[in-house]
């Protein structure tokens, strides 16, 4: 776990400026992009310290996959700057891609490969190919050379992706949204274990997830993006630090959930209502002459997700209290 008092990674990141640094990984400074005149990405800064891992979660459509192929190279940026390992991606894809490992969460390897040929031809490409790692990892993925991919579960597919994702021990490792393929034994025992495995090496991970309790396990950074922005940016550190769950009780008869410092994403649950709220902003004494407190509790990642992303449920609160 990282020093959140050390690391350049503090709230709002959006707003930091950047500069070629080898202590971050990942630098996008201003990265804005358009499909069609929707847009996907608006105005993105990131930066990604080395050595960590690092999680992007979001919505569907937040603009996760736009921000990561924009690092790999596959999309230019046409508005803002984009560094990885401190290289240019597009305009240096070699330098960049050989030390980077990249896995899709799409089944895009050739099917008709087998899972050696695969190895062998990825070994080619990487002068830091580790042999004796992508052995091991063939055991532990349970892979057979012999085996052809189409003959492999959707999941077998994924282990093989990973396999040649990091048998060349790569300095940062992309993950984009990686454990759709794999199955729950091998999110939890396998991928787990390779984001350690790489992360206790020193290198960085770059995990992007839908599934914010997998985030929450591996990862030390965690930036939200919503609707093309990055929201928010933290640490695991600063989340049980600077924050708590609030849950307390209203009348039935309030029309909106009350507005107060440092408190926001209102949801209710069995009649209860919970909110998260900032610390150094939350008037606790204020808060307490004015309403009913049942308890605070430490901040999950999922509730700080939610309550970052969900609209307050206004009609939930009129009427009789709902899951929201
Ligand atoms: N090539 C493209 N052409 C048109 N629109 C695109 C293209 N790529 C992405 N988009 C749009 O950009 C927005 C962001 O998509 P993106 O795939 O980056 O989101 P995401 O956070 O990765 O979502 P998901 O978790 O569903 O993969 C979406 O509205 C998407 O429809």
């Amino acid at each position: 776990m990282n020093d959140p008092a050390s690391s350049p990674t503090h709230n709002s990141l959006g707003s930091e400026s950047v500069g070629a640094d080898a202590s971050y990984a990942v630098e996008v400074e201003g990265l804005s992009r358009s499909f069609r005149g929707k847009v996907a990405l608006e105005n993105v800064s990131l930066a990604v310290p080395s050595g960590t891992v690092f999680g992007l979660v979001g919505l569907n459509g937040a603009g996760k996959t736009t921000l990561i192929r924009h690092l790999i190279g596959s999309l230019a940026a046409k508005q803002g700057r984009v560094r990885v390992l401190g290289e240019d991606p597009v305009a240096d894809p070699e330098g960049v891609l050989k030390r980077v490992g990249y896995l899709t969460e799409e089944d895009s390897l050739p099917k008709w490969i087998r899972v050696g040929e695969l190895i062998d031809f990825t070994r080619a490409i990487y002068p830091t190919w580790d042999q004796a790692y992508a052995t091991e990892l063939c055991d532990l993925f349970s892979l057979s050379r012999s085996t052809k991919l189409s003959a492999l579960s959707k999941g077998g597919r994924a282990r093989a992706g990973l396999l040649v994702a990091i048998a060349h021990r790569p300095q940062l490792l992309i993950l984009d949204e990686p454990s759709s393929g794999l199955d729950p034994i091998a999110r939890r025992d396998i991928l787990e274990a390779i984001i350690r495995t790489v992360n206790d090496d020193g290198r960085t991970v770059l995990f992007s997830s839908h599934l914010l309790e997998e985030v929450d396990r591996v990862c030390d950074h965690v930036a939200l993006m919503h609707d093309g922005q990055i929201i928010e940016t933290t640490t695991s550190n600063q989340l049980s630090s600077e924050y708590i769950e609030i849950v307390c009780r209203f009348e039935r008869s309030v029309s909106a959930p009350p507005s107060i410092s440092g408190v926001f994403g209102w949801q209710a649950s069995g009649g209860e209502w919970s909110a998260a709220a900032k610390l150094d902003q939350f008037d606790r004494n204020a808060f307490l002459s004015a309403h009913e407190l049942i308890e605070t509790r430490p901040l999950s990642l999922e509730r700080w997700f939610s309550a970052r992303v969900r609209p307050v449920a206004v009609a939930a609160i009129e009427g009789e209290p709902t899951n929201v």
